[in-house]
């Protein structure tokens, strides 16, 4: 028995049910007018299950190893929080991720075999990438050989191909969502930004086609195109600008515009300044060099010849193409194991059944970019590009870069103001009306901690104090430790 909750929550419920009230796609095909998933909703509980490792934690979501008891099948279980998704506005993408996943069908894409729901949590049992990331073989391995890279980057481009010829631009390509099998070949993972193109074949329906006006998922930071950050309509040539930097930080390490912030990472992608190590080869440069091409519709795999032009690229030369799957893929760099009794199925001590529907899996949200996050080397999330806008330039000098930025309010006793708080390399820290564009305040900097201090109170709660007076920010995307961490990491410089 399902349980309705009510408001936009009992929408959510209805939409993940199996029999959905459709809309004619684009293409004109008629279609009937309610329609199965091929992944049904079933009615198990997470009692069906036995939970083992976290395998990871997204912005909405926690993906659990999950072993259904009575089949004894593997899946990666997708849980997500309904308070939580209809707080932050997600119900769209959540929508959207289902019924895109559902209709995909290609061994470079993971699979999503069922969905059930609770009372608190929605679950999509996908297919177990037990390999990890591939994020994780090139940080254990420190860069891949270009024989692992174009095993790896041939079969993403296999699988974006399909995904292109679906008319779906799938918008975070990153080393973070191809996922490896045990065997170690590569599956495309998070719909969760995906776009469907006018004259799609997927069948969309009528709530969870993306707005982009609404749409707060645009990619991530190192790897969004500038057309993006111009603000220009999506493309396929999105997912291509972000295959070249996935293959840059395959076989360097980092990726290509990696910097100190996100501010500054943009003004490197909108000066396209990449710097090619000596030790890629000519054909690896060549190819990225065209996959990072300023203009969308010039990187190879978005002309009018489609995927040849890519496929056949040099850096390509002796791949099977069409028998990707059976080839051998490079051995997995494991991971230093802290603890020698681990067992996959033994349930992990972070990991409590008792979170489910507590909300938690939205902690990691929010912040545009958590410490710990940034920490890991993982780049954030954008929440939105609205930081980077030229109107924040005037109040730099020449040379004068930014190093971190945020729409906050100021506290104060009687009313809150939104301020645009500037952090710069100079170092300077000053707060702007953001529509009058004028200087309100500038914090007098000062390299020594009893001068100028940060605290903070919550994640989203931050003073900064100096001898003369205390001044209290709400971030509302929870950067309050980045912002202590910036402006410390200044004064120790
Ligand atoms: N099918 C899967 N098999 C194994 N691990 C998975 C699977 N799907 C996701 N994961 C792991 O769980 C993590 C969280 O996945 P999820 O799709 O919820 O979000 P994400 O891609 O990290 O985050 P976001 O929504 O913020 O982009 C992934 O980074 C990945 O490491």
């Amino acid at each position: 028995m399902l349980v309705v909750i009510g408001g936009e929550g009992a929408d959510m419920e209805k939409d993940f049910d199996s029999k959905l009230k459709i809309q004619n796609n684009s293409s004109g095909v008629q279609r009937s007018k309610s329609f199965a998933f091929r992944a049904p909703q079933e009615n198990f509980t997470v009692h069906d299950f036995e939970l083992g490792k976290i395998y990871g934690v997204g912005s909405y979501s926690k993906v659990v190893r999950a072993k259904k008891k009575d089949t004894g099948i593997v899946y990666a279980l997708k849980i997500m929080d309904k308070k939580f998704i209809t707080k932050e506005n997600k119900t769209a993408y959540v929508k959207l991720e289902r019924i895109v996943l559902d209709q995909l069908d290609h061994p470079g894409i993971v699979r999503l075999f069922f969905t059930f729901q609770d009372t608190f949590s929605l679950y999509m049992a996908l297919e177990s990438c037990e390999g990890g990331e591939l994020f994780d073989q090139v940080t254990r391995k420190g860069r891949l050989s270009e024989d692992e890279a174009q095993f790896y980057a041939a079969e993403v481009v296999d699988a974006l191909e399909y995904i292109h010829g679906m008319g779906l631009i799938h918008r975070d390509i990153k080393p973070e969502n191809l996922l490896l099998t045990a065997e170690g070949h590569i599956k495309i993972a998070d719909f969760g930004s995906v776009k469907p193109m006018q004259g799609t074949r997927i069948t969309v329906l009528p709530n969870a086609a993306s707005d982009d006006k609404a749409c707060t998922f645009v990619g991530t930071a190192a790897y969004v195109p500038p057309e993006v950050l111009n603000s220009s309509p999506a493309t396929f040539g999105n997912d291509l600008w972000a295959l070249g930097c996935t293959l840059y930080q395959m076989l360097s390490g980092t990726s290509p515009f990696k910097d100190a912030s996100e501010w500054l990472i943009f003004q490197r992608i909108i000066a396209r300044d990449i710097r090619f190590p000596a030790y890629f080869s000519e054909e690896a440069r060549d190819l990225i060099d065209h996959l990072l091409d300023i203009d969308p519709s010039r990187r190879p795999g978005a002309g009018h010849d489609g995927y040849a032009s890519l496929k056949q690229h040099p850096f390509f030369r002796g791949v099977d193409w069409m028998n990707l799957r059976s080839q051998t893929p490079p051995k997995f760099a494991l991971e230093q194991r802290v603890h020698s009794n681990d067992s996959d199925d033994v349930q992990d001590s972070s990991w409590n059944p008792t979170h489910i529907g507590d909300g938690s899996a939205g902690q990691n949200d929010g912040n545009g970019g958590s410490a710990s996050s940034s920490e890991a080397g993982h780049i954030t999330r954008l929440a939105s590009i609205d930081s980077f806008d030229s109107k924040w330039q005037q109040f730099l000098e020449p040379g004068e870069s930014v190093l971190m930025i945020s729409m906050v309010k100021k506290i104060q006793k009687l009313t809150n103001k939104k301020v645009q708080l500037i952090l710069t390399n100079k170092p300077k820290l000053i707060y702007v009306n953001p529509s009058k564009l004028m200087v309100k305040g500038n914090i007098i900097w000062s390299d020594n901690p009893n001068d100028l201090s940060i605290q903070v109170t919550s994640p989203s709660h931050f003073k900064i104090c100096t001898p003369k007076k205390v001044l209290s920010f709400e971030d509302a995307k929870q950067r309050a430790l980045q912002w202590k961490k910036a402006i410390e990491a200044l004064q120790n410089r």
